[in-house]
């Protein structure tokens, strides 16, 4: 046949398929054959060269040059490529069925059957691809595409490497001789992350996460940053059913997949299993890994009937979980209108790369130096040599790094064995990582069950055992010297360790969430939420501080752990991590200098435990009757919620946010006073409770504005409603420390009694408004569950009436989507590439832009920092500092409600 050049007029440009950091793709028709259906990758030459991406737009296309002889059905096939003035064309394989991720975002999981097809197509592609001396080092959910079979297709091989044989002991392994572009975030491996090495088995391992993210429907190392997720990665701290850890929900999982999810996910790559020893594994027993007939079947010719009855089951399962977002939407309310939310430049989420931003930062954190020489500069370039550490012997002239507690401890085969560990006390015997944690490779195995499979350790999460060994506060001292680390011949090593920010006895009162109650629709579930607590707190109160009669020492340690203990310092039982982005903090009137008053937590739509405080006398008969040390209350004087936030900020390292951080510190409580005449918030309040009506009829906006009334306005004291008063006592008068404050009560249209401890929006907390609203939305909590169990069609159940639970079965309606994506997401990854020539290139709006739009002089975005971005260039814009801050996701919520409506 003649070869004939071709060019973009031979092609009909129809929609766009998506876009990527240097392309933007199409679905393009062949003009000389209509039944001919490509995707067309258009990379803008401009951007490739300003943004510096030459090298991987070339790599993809030799790397897919390559791979496409051998016809590989699980790779996408390159057809041709060429260019114009403007932009650069790669005509690709269609792929119909769109992204795997997608798919797994539809379901939410996908049922063993379905992960076993998928991971087999896997595999046989990831071992053709290594075959032909090529690492993906890329692999992710988002970089597997589906036919319009069902079939998949691995793509974008822009990070990919060939490799070199290397010989290891008789063995010969596949190893990139430079690590320059490393992956995504959380498929990337532990090699890579410490030793800048790439493997194979670097694809291997993710590959791991991918089944582990088919059972879960989550990767299984995911931080609520970059760093944290490799903190994740480098511990091995992932969790089987992380959403249900409790025994009564524990889900099903195939042990034959834990097995192969444990056998990949190892930390040092030479114990990582092989593609042909994990194609042995019996989960595929029966496979005949020759019949590629058979292998390479798509799901969407395969028995609809039981591909139906398979997704219809896992969609039931996770329908709650994909329909509720489990991201909080930060909204700010402004006295602005028409503002443009400053978009953050954002590049290509969770790509890393060793060269420039997060690996770097994560290392220098650790204080990691890969230059063998031990320079103390971070990793900026490209390291040419081999940055394994040296030696045992070698470390122990270095400093202690934190790398080398991470690297004593996660590589067994250059530690000393145990036999050489001296022996500590017991909190001391395993060595610690940087967070005076045992690793896990080295802890002891402890027996988890899974699915009523005793394992050990299966799921190479911390066991609340040795989370309590570790995390003991009594192990634990900021100048403790270890005396001697495994290999470092008893040289005193300095122990990062854990300091109490806060330790004290408590009342606390664990109430699970049940699968039960009344199905709320998501706008009802927002408005139930905050109120929820209120009405837990003026109800319940007395009833669960009684339940809970034994007082626990509750700690928190500026590693953002918080967990109690029924004796002193043993038996800790981790409560959550500050860090959580899911933990909020409900804080009503708790006083620590009198010790009265209720602090209820939060685990998103999860748990709530409620925490009071026992009088001063039970403490110190407490304290007389325990020897040990620890016994008084550590960092007196300074509220939890204020040790909650030095926590989260000494979490989150620099305050990115301090400049607004400063500003709403100004806005000290007095200033809330000094607004007295304004009353907005009072305004507010009335206002949003007229119409709801109560059990006992309407809530009047003259019963609220009673309320607002005996609100005291120029005391320091919180505000209790008499119905408050009368459940939980004399109101307790304290004042509380500022704190970084992110609202602005005297002006916010929206009151917030929640605060979201996410490192995100942690700071938009506000104690006064907190109590403000719990008085009123008091008075009208009876009211909403009344309205809300007749919106939801099912009889009133009050939540603590329901065996002392609360409900968490929210079922949303389908089509009330979490609008995440709506205002931002999508909407700033674009990629201008020039219009081909002759084709009807349409003016493609990215998805997600045009579904919904903030009220005027609302800003709604998941990212929390892109607000205050915003509203920092506002003010400056209009050089004022009128900018007015609520956060929550329920008015997002709401007001995306109120839109769908008109
Ligand atoms: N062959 C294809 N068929 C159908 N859709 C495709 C195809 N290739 C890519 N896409 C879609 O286009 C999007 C962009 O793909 P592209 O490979 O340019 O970027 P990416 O892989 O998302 O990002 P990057 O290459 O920057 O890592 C993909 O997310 C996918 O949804």
């Amino acid at each position: 046949m003649k070869y004939r050049k071709r060019s973009a007029n031979d092609f009909v440009f129809k929609e766009e398929l998506g876009h990527g950091s240097y392309s933007t793709v199409y679905k393009a028709i062949d003009r000389h054959d209509p039944n001919k259906i490509y995707a067309i990758k258009v990379c803008s030459k401009d951007h490739i060269i300003r943004e510096a991406k030459v090298k991987y737009v070339t790599i993809e296309k030799n790397t897919l040059n390559s791979l496409a002889r051998g016809n590989h059905p699980g790779i996408v096939k390159l057809y041709y490529t060429f260019h114009d003035k403007d932009n650069l064309y790669f005509v690709l394989d269609f792929a119909a069925g769109g992204e795997l991720l997608s798919l797994l975002h539809k379901y939410g999981t996908f049922n063993d059957r379905l992960s076993r097809h998928f991971t087999i197509q896997l595999i046989d592609t990831i071992e053709y691809i290594h075959s032909k001396g090529v690492i993906h080092r890329d692999l992710k959910p988002e970089n597997v595409l589906l036919d319009k079979e069902g079939k998949l297709m691995i793509t974008d091989f822009g990070a990919a490497a060939t490799t070199t044989l290397e010989s290891k002991n008789g063995m010969e392994s596949n190893m990139c001789p430079t690590s320059s572009f490393v992956g995504t975030a959380e498929y990337v491996s532990p090699e890579l992350l410490l030793y800048n090495k790439c493997t194979a088995s670097s694809d291997i391992w993710a590959l791991g996460c991918m089944i582990f993210q088919f059972t879960e429907g989550c990767p299984p190392f995911r931080g609520s940053n970059e760093l944290k997720t490799f903190e994740k990665i480098v511990e091995l701290d992932y969790l089987w059913n992380p959403q249900k850890c409790d025994n009564n929900s524990i889900k099903n999982i195939n042990p034959m997949v834990v097995d192969i999810v444990r056998s990949i996910l190892v930390i040092n790559d030479n114990d990582r299993v092989t593609i042909s020893n994990l194609k042995q594994k019996m989960w595929f027993s029966g496979i005949d890994w020759s019949n590629k007939a058979s292998i390479w079947q798509g799901i969407f010719t395969m028995d609809p009937s039981i591909l139906r009855q398979q997704l219809r089951s896992n969609s039931i399962d996770q329908g709650k979980q994909r329909m509720i977002p489990n991201k909080q939407l930060h909204v700010i309310d402004t006295q602005l209108k028409n503002i443009t939310i400053a978009k953050q430049k954002k590049k290509k989420p969770m790509k890393i790369s060793t060269n420039t931003n997060s690996i770097v930062e994560w290392r220098k954190k650790l204080g990691i130096s890969l230059n063998p020489n031990n320079e103390k500069t971070p990793v900026t370039g490209l390291p040419n040599n081999n940055l394994m550490f040296q030696s045992s012997a070698k470390q122990v002239q270095e400093p202690p790094t934190k790398l080398n507690f991470y690297h004593q401890n996660l590589m067994p085969k250059s530690v000393p064995q145990q036999s050489h560990t001296p022996q500590f006390p017991v909190s001391h015997q395993q060595p610690m990582n940087i967070y005076g944690q045992v690793p896990m490779q080295q802890k002891p195995q402890t027996n988890v069950k899974v699915d009523g499979i005793l394992n050990p350790a299966v799921n190479g999460k911390k066991s609340p055992e040795s989370r309590a060994k570790s995390y003991s506060p009594h192990a634990i001292t900021s100048t403790d010297t270890c005396p001697s680390q495994p290999g470092s011949h008893g040289s005193p090593i300095k122990r990062i360790t854990n300091h109490i920010l806060k330790q004290d006895f408590i009342y606390i009162c664990e109430i699970p969430f049940e699968a039960v109650g009344p199905e709320l629709s998501i706008q009802s579930y927002n408005r139930i939420d905050n109120d929820l607590i209120t009405d837990i707190v003026s109800k319940e109160g007395d009833f669960l501080k009684k339940t809970s009669t034994t007082p626990k020492l509750l700690t928190l340690t500026d590693t953002g752990h918080l967990m109690y203990s029924d004796d002193v310092g043993n038996n800790e039982n981790p409560i959550v991590d500050v860090s959580d982005s899911g933990l909020s903090m409900y804080d009503f009137e708790f006083d620590e200098t009198n010790r009265k008053g209720f602090l209820i937590l939060e685990k998103y739509k999860e748990k709530l435990w409620f925490i009071s405080l026992p009088p001063a006398i039970v403490v110190s008969q407490l304290c007389a009757t325990r020897v040990n040390s620890g016994c008084s209350i550590i960092n007196d004087g300074e509220s939890w919620v204020n040790c909650f936030f030095r926590s989260r900020n000494m979490l989150e390292g620099e305050d990115n946010n301090e400049n607004l951080t400063n500003k709403m510190r100004e806005l000290s409580v007095d200033e809330i006073r000094h607004d007295e005449d304004n009353n907005n918030v009072y305004n507010h309040l009335s206002t949003s409770f007229t119409t709801l009506k109560s059990s006992s009829g309407t809530v009047s906006s003259s019963s609220l504005l009673e309320t607002k009334k005996s609100l005291p306005m120029r005391q320091v004291t919180p505000v209790v409603h008499p119905s408050v008063a009368k459940h939980v006592g004399t109101p307790v008068a304290h004042k509380p420390t500022p704190i970084p404050r992110y609202n602005t009560p005297h002006k916010t249209k929206r009151s917030v009694s929640s605060t979201s401890l996410n490192g995100k929006n942690a700071g938009s907390t506000d104690l006064n408004t907190a109590m403000y609203t719990s008085a009123a939305a008091v008075a009208s909590k009876t009211a909403l569950l009344h309205q809300l169990n007749s919106e939801s069609s099912s009889n009133v159940v009050h939540p603590l009436a329901m065996k002392g639970s609360v409900p968490t079965e929210i079922m949303i309606q389908k089509e009330h989507k979490f609008p995440n994506t709506l205002v931002l997401n999508g909407s700033n990854r674009s990629v201008k590439t020039k219009k081909p020539p002759g084709s009807p290139l349409p003016n493609i709006v990215h998805q997600g832009e045009k579904k919904y739009r903030p009220p005027k002089n609302m800003i709604v975005s998941s990212s929390r920092r892109e607000l205050i971005n915003t509203l920092n260039s506002s003010n400056q814009r209009i050089g004022s500092d009128q900018g007015i801050a609520s956060s929550g996701a329920s008015a997002a919520f709401k007001n995306l409600q109120n839109r769908k409506n008109k």
